[in-house]
């Protein structure tokens, strides 16, 4: 079968899933999406892209198209989060951009899914598609939607993010762990933080058992995570909690004027609990591979869960051809190899930083913020993330080439 002639499902629209379709359209390869909801609109606020990403945008050709839409972050600072102090700069020479070969974007989720179902093309984005099963029929499989109507794929990719169905699928059951920490997300106007010292960079104002992350985005408003540890068990079931008013504040009303006055500028009514995953011994059964938060949902405390995804619809794109429908499974089987260390690295490395960051004051703190004034400290401890270049795993002719 020649590669033109693949049919190739990926249930969900999200970032992921877009720019898997993307991915694989670089490789001469065309994809149709299923997309649960009745429009496109990516819930929660905005969302950062770091190098390791967005070096495919650029590839190509989307450059222009992000630039108008992203504030390019070049400034990472750390900060106490009582008394406002920095504890950790990373910024000025040489840029983000020269040390890692690409930007680093704060966009609104909106904007994002806007660009991506542009270019991807909205005649390939079946919408109102809520997956309700998957029949592998060996030679092809059959996915049936909960309107009752079915499609049928050579492979399916499961993009349908951290709530997996493909995953439950799979596995039989659902997975999900609580990571013990839960937050509330909002998008702030500049003119409400007039007391923000350093407002065009990426800030982390960090303290015991908890923190605030917020970058700005394409036009200028400042997008925000405050993250509270919340050990008590989370009923699996609603990952999204009303909250009461002022409960955000609770933990850190004694916490900096500018931390204070961010969180009540966006009085937000809804509580996030974060969860991730488990690594899985594998993503693929048969025909149908996971791919994003499905595959290896993790904790934002990295910002990495859609570059992560991003990274996987590279890899998986380009194993795919270089292998053909004739050896999908080992295109498959590539794929995983490549992607399953690293996503779990990263994982780990995501739940682990609420630990350091949430350090109660004490000689470890204090260790933390002797590492965090280093700048080469903080080079490095993002750096084995940010000057990844999924590209190179899978080298292809078609890598270098635009389509645009
Ligand atoms: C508070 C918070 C802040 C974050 N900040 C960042 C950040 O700054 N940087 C970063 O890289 N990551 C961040 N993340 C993580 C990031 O949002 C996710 O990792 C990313 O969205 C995963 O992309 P995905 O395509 O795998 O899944 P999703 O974006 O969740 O997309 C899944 C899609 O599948 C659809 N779907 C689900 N079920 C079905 C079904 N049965 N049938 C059809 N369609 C279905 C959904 O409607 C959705 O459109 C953050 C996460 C949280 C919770």
């Amino acid at each position: 079968m020649s590669i033109g002639d693949w049919k190739i499902a990926i249930v969900g629209a999200g970032i992921g899933g877009l720019t898997l379709a993307l991915a694989l359209r670089q490789q001469g390869i065309a994809a149709e999406l299923y997309e649960q909801t009745a429009e496109l609109r990516e819930v929660g606020a905005a969302v950062a892209l770091s190098a390791n990403a967005t070096r495919f945008y650029d590839r190509i050709g989307m450059r222009e198209e992000f630039d108008k839409l992203c504030f390019p972050i070049s400034t990472l600072i750390y900060r106490d989060g009582r008394d406002g102090r920095v504890i950790g700069r990373h910024s000025g020479e040489p840029s983000y951009e020269e040390q890692f070969g690409a930007c680093y974007w704060g966009i609104h989720r909106a904007h994002l899914q806007a660009i991506l179902s542009k270019a991807v093309g909205m005649e390939h984005i079946h919408l109102n598609k809520r997956l309700a099963d998957l029949k592998d029929e060996g030679r092809e499989v059959i996915l049936s939607f909960e309107d009752g109507s079915t499609a049928k794929a050579d492979l399916v990719i499961g993009a349908d993010g951290a709530r997996s169905l493909v995953r439950r699928w799979m596995l039989g059951y659902d997975d999900s762990l609580y990571s013990g920490c839960s937050g509330f997300r909002g998008i702030v106007a500049p003119e409400l933080l007039s007391l923000l010292p350093d407002r065009d960079a990426i800030q982390f104002w960090v303290g015991p058992g908890g923190h605030l992350l917020h970058y700005p985005i394409g036009n200028g408003d400042h997008n925000f995570l405050l993250v509270e540890r919340h050990p008590s068990p989370w009923p699996v079931r609603d990952w999204v909690t009303s909250a009461e008013q002022g409960e955000q504040l609770r933990h850190f009303a004694n916490w900096h004027p500018a931390v204070v006055q961010m969180i009540t500028a966006v009085p937000t009514s809804q509580r996030w609990a974060l969860f991730h995953r488990p690594p899985l011994g594998s993503w693929t059964r048969g025909r149908v591979t996971l791919l994003g938060d499905a595959a290896h949902a993790l904790v934002p405390h990295h910002g990495q869960g859609a570059n992560q995804s991003i990274e996987d619809a590279v890899v998986l794109a380009a194993s795919l051809a270089q292998h053909g429908m004739g050896r999908f499974a080992e295109g498959l089987e590539h794929y995983e190899r490549l992607r399953r260390g690293r996503t779990r690295k990263v994982q780990f490395a995501s739940i682990s930083t609420a630990d350091v960051l949430h350090l109660p004051d004490g000689p470890a703190a204090e260790q933390r913020n002797a590492r965090l004034a280093k700048r080469k400290e903080i080079v490095h401890h993002l750096g084995w993330i940010h000057e990844f270049d999924p590209a190179t795993q899978v080298p292809s002719e078609r890598q270098g080439g635009t389509w645009l």
